[in-house]
């Protein structure tokens, strides 16, 4: 069985103060029966990862480049994020892909690197709201899979997050129905590429998860946990839905 993942991405938040977040997490889930993640800023990663060691918290960065060093300013490293105590790294997301112009192809190359320096690739997917309405969403991920996923992904080395552009940040979720069929869609299709290792690897609902409707997403035999940005934040919000989780999958 799928150990559940609580995933927490800060995003462009958090300073030094919120050291204390984490702090709590730890007291309050000192032995948890789901594994719990944490990408901070990169400027927080390796305080982060102090105050996280030694506990059942797992850091990681929000982004990585292709390269492994090299001439791009403002750009991080894979190796950089496991040199400051991380092991995830988060690609892919929706926000990166809109902002600064991410393709599939840039992805699968970022997810490359993380693999390369030993952390596990954290491949975000989803849909706006435009492909949702005209019914493309199973296109447009399948399309996002074969286009952003490396070549021999495990349960060990890989996570994808599927977050529908839509609901991040929104308030809104898919119906349990939606949440449903593509988390079923996204299993298979790992199934039909990577054989027993695509029963392995965990695939995250992301996209306003709170401590209010978790459960019911929880609930959802292939949702294996969450990728939680804004509920992430505090660890009063965070901790009932890693709780939740523990329910669920523990
Ligand atoms: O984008 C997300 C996590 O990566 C989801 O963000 P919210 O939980 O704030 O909707």
């Amino acid at each position: 069985m799928r150990r559940g993942l609580a995933a927490g991405n800060w995003k462009m938040n958090g300073t030094a103060a919120s050291l204390g977040e984490v702090e709590v997490l730890k007291t309050a889930h000192p032995a948890p029966a789901v594994d719990i993640l944490i990408c901070p800023p990169a400027t927080l990663l390796e305080r982060l990862s102090s105050v996280a060691s030694g506990s059942a918290i797992a850091t990681g960065g929000q982004d990585c480049h292709p390269e492994k060093a090299g001439a791009h300013t403002g750009d991080i490293a894979a190796g950089m994020i496991a040199d400051a105590g991380g092991s995830h790294a988060i690609v892919g997301h929706s926000e990166r892909r809109a902002d600064h112009h991410e393709t599939d192809a840039i992805v699968r190359a970022k997810a490359e690197a993380a693999l390369a320096a030993g952390l596990v690739a954290v491949i975000c997917l989803g849909e706006s709201l435009d492909q949702r309405e005209s019914d493309q969403t199973l296109d447009v991920i399948g399309a996002q899979l074969a286009g952003s996923l490396p070549d021999g992904l495990t349960g060990a080395n890989a996570v994808i997050a599927y977050e529908p552009i839509w609901a991040i940040g929104t308030g809104k979720i898919p119906t349990i129905e939606q949440i449903t069929e593509v988390h079923d869609f996204i299993r298979a299709e790992l199934v039909a590429r990577f054989g027993a290792e695509g029963e392995a690897i965990r695939v995250l609902y992301g996209g306003s998860v709170k401590p209010s409707n978790a459960a019911e997403i929880f609930a959802v035999a292939n949702v294996d946990g969450a990728l939680v940005g804004g509920a992430s934040l505090k660890a009063e919000d965070f901790s009932p839905i890693i709780a939740a989780l523990e329910t669920a999958k523990g």
